[in-house]
């Protein structure tokens, strides 16, 4: 298939192409699965997801950047069934999701409650903010989910007087989750 294309911007987002790989590895997704995307803004997880699995549901609480979701889907392959959802989650979340991406905030301890309810089978959450990272590994551990943290921070080659130096990133923090997972090492 082709390169991923994002034509359409939306404030929030993209998650970073570096992140992206690290989460949908750390997803796991399968060509059978459903997979859900909470906070969907530019659909670069949705789209790249939907390139995956066998169906998508893309849930994003903005009416304006669930409309950018939509418009970069149109501009890209997938052979996915995608669901877009205007709400704010845990509303619109399916009952039969295999994996789910946390790449919005809001009301994730509801939006984990739903998970295990329904039996997510891998969840991952990207945070950039350090006390709301702190919050989101403990409501992980206290769901018996937490599998491992990773923190991620990537840096850009640039040209600087004819030699290479780097501009960084912010870092990011990639909480994953599994149903019962034993915690980390
Ligand atoms: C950091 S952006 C996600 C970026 C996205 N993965 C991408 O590649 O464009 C977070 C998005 O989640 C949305 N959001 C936050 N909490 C949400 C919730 N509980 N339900 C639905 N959308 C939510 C925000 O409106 C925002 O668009």
């Amino acid at each position: 298939m082709s390169r991923l294309q994002l034509p359409h911007d939306a404030k929030a987002g993209p998650t970073k192409p570096e992140v992206r790989a690290v989460t949908l590895d750390k997803l796991g997704l399968r060509p059978t699965d459903h997979f859900v995307d909470v906070g969907s803004c530019t659909g670069s997880v949705t789209i790249e997801a939907a390139r995956r699995v066998r169906r998508v549901t893309a849930v994003e609480r903005k009416p304006n950047r669930l409309d950018v979701t939509k418009k970069n889907l149109a501009a890209n392959e997938y052979d996915a069934d995608v669901t877009l959802r205007e709400a704010e989650a845990p509303e619109g979340l399916p009952e039969d999701a295999d994996a789910m991406f946390i790449g919005g905030s809001r009301n994730f301890e509801a939006v984990l409650d739903h998970a295990v309810e329904t039996d997510v089978d891998r969840i991952v959450m990207n945070v950039s903010r350090v006390e709301p990272t702190g919050a989101a590994i403990e409501a992980f551990r206290e769901r018996d989910l937490l599998d491992e943290v990773v923190q991620m921070q990537v840096n850009h080659g640039y040209e600087l007087a004819g030699a290479t130096s780097f501009r960084s990133n912010n870092p990011v923090y990639i909480i994953v989750g599994r149903r019962d997972a034993g915690g980390l090492d």
